[in-house]
């Protein structure tokens, strides 16, 4: 998947505003997401392989928060032939264009249905797996529970709901210990300490991390009966829960 280097926030700017998932960060987000993100790669890899074990004949799978398909491409891979659709939905118009490049760009007899869409509107049916990979975190507070209550009603019985998030510790001593490994990891992937500063002034608003309890919480209040961390890296987790 092509991208250009990010250098979005390489340069001093008279006011920082809020992240937005434009044309920009869309021309830049594979080589963004790539250097922000430890255990992205794994992570994507992964996916595909919960694919692999979860995904039952005729059923849909929901990539909730697409970009540009990384998700869904690992996933389609490991689920020809059985018959699934993948909804791949994000409300940027610029990540789905983009995504539809990707997307075209390799052969497949499963039907990858894009849309430009809020997740918040759309309707989740006969769901084997759901996706949302570093994307509930952009929604508003308040607005995730019904998100993920809705998600469980789509679920078929056994079926996977797969989410990846920065974390927020209540520790102030871990939590500054792991965002200060993250910080070196951004480091040690080029970004200088203005592009660093700059970013996260432009997070500050639009990405509200929930802590590991919340996470959890939230999915056993909703019925999942499975619940497990199956990856963390500093402040980076994927979790796991099973319907
Ligand atoms: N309410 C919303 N409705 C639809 N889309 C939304 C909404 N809010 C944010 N998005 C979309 O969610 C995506 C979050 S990025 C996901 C990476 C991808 N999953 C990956 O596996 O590469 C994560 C990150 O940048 O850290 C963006 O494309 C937003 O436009
Ligand atoms: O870059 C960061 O500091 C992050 O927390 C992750 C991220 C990655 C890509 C877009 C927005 C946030």
């Amino acid at each position: 998947m092509n991208s250009q280097q990010d250098k979005i926030y390489a340069h001093a700017a008279d006011q920082i505003t809020d992240f937005q998932f434009d044309q920009r960060v869309a021309g830049v987000f594979n080589d963004m997401i790539r250097r922000s993100v430890p255990g992205y790669a794994q992570i994507i890899n992964t996916l595909g392989d919960f694919a692999h074990r979860f995904v039952t004949p005729n059923s849909n799978v929901y990539d909730l928060g697409s970009s540009l398909g990384s998700a869904t491409l690992s996933i389609r891979r490991q689920i020809e032939g059985r018959d699934c659709q993948i909804f791949a939905i994000d409300n940027s118009q610029s990540m789905i264009d983009r995504c539809k490049e990707n997307l075209t760009a390799y052969v497949s007899d499963t039907q990858v249905n894009l849309l430009c869409a809020d997740i918040r509107d759309i309707n989740i049916e006969n769901a084997s797996m759901v996706v949302l990979n570093f994307t509930l975190q952009f929604l508003p507070v308040n607005d995730r529970n019904a998100l993920i209550k809705r998600i469980y009603e789509g679920l078929l019985p056994g079926g996977v709901l797969v989410i990846s998030e920065k974390l927020f510790f209540e520790d102030t001593q871990i939590q500054t210990l792991l965002d200060e490994q993250h910080l070196d990891f951004k480091r040690a992937n080029g970004y200088s300490e203005l592009e660093i500063s700059q970013k996260r002034s432009a997070l500050e608003n639009v990405m509200r991390p929930d802590s590991l309890t919340i996470h959890q919480q939230r999915l056993n209040d909703n019925g999942f009966s499975h619940f497990s961390v199956w990856f963390q890296c500093f402040n980076f987790a994927s979790m796991v829960a099973i319907k």
